[in-house]
């Protein structure tokens, strides 16, 4: 089971490196190991388990945050309102890519933060407001799928991992909170 303990925090080198595509089909550990990370994410969103493992709730994991430089990630975007259980979004995505972008670009109004970095680093993390995206999905099948606003921001941090870069990287250093004209922040 994925904990805490299994996520490396930043000075990991692995953290710097571009993940290898994963072979298809998919290997059976390459699917067990995926199963895990949307495990981890689950368990991170449920108030009990979260308590009794000590997680921090997540919506994304990257496999270069368990020292596995694969191009593996999992989402899981709760809806945000208690009525509806569904998730915006919840996948495990092999070897993600961007095919196309929006030129509107987007950020969180309240910046970033990310389960491999211990400590707030404040500042707006610019990135595509909409994206079209290929992967492989848990069964095997090549997905073709188009995102926006949050669940497009949360994609696009975790492919960053999959390339070793981390949110702060995009953050400006003169101004954090310098924006361009037309960047929608979102709240
Ligand atoms: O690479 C992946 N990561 O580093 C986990 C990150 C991924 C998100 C950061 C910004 C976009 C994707 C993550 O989820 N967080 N960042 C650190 C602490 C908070 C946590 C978070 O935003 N939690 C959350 C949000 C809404 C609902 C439930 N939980
Ligand atoms: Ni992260």
């Amino acid at each position: 089971m994925i904990t805490m303990d299994t996520i490396i925090r930043e000075g990991n080198p692995t953290l710097r490196e571009v993940a290898k595509e994963v072979s298809v089909p998919l290997s059976d550990e390459d699917i067990k190991l995926g199963e895990e990370m949307m495990e981890f994410l689950h368990n991170s969103q449920d108030p009990v388990k979260a308590e009794e493992l000590g997680l921090r709730g997540g919506v994304g994991l990257a496999a270069p945050q368990l020292d596995i430089s694969k191009r593996i990630i999992a989402v899981h975007v709760p809806s945000g309102d208690l009525e509806n259980p569904e998730p915006t979004l919840s996948a495990v995505m092999y070897n993600p890519k961007i095919l196309s972008h929006s030129v509107q670009d987007a950020c969180l109004g309240e910046g970033e933060g990310c389960l491999s970095v211990d400590r707030e680093v404040p500042g707006y993390v610019v990135r595509h407001n909409k994206i079209t995206l290929s992967y492989v999905d848990a069964a095997g099948v090549k997905q073709k799928i188009r995102l926006k606003n949050y669940e497009a921001i949360v994609v696009q941090h975790e492919i960053d991992h999959l390339n070793g870069v981390m949110f702060y990287d995009h953050i400006n250093q003169e101004n954090p909170y310098a924006l361009k004209d037309g960047v929608l922040v979102i709240e």
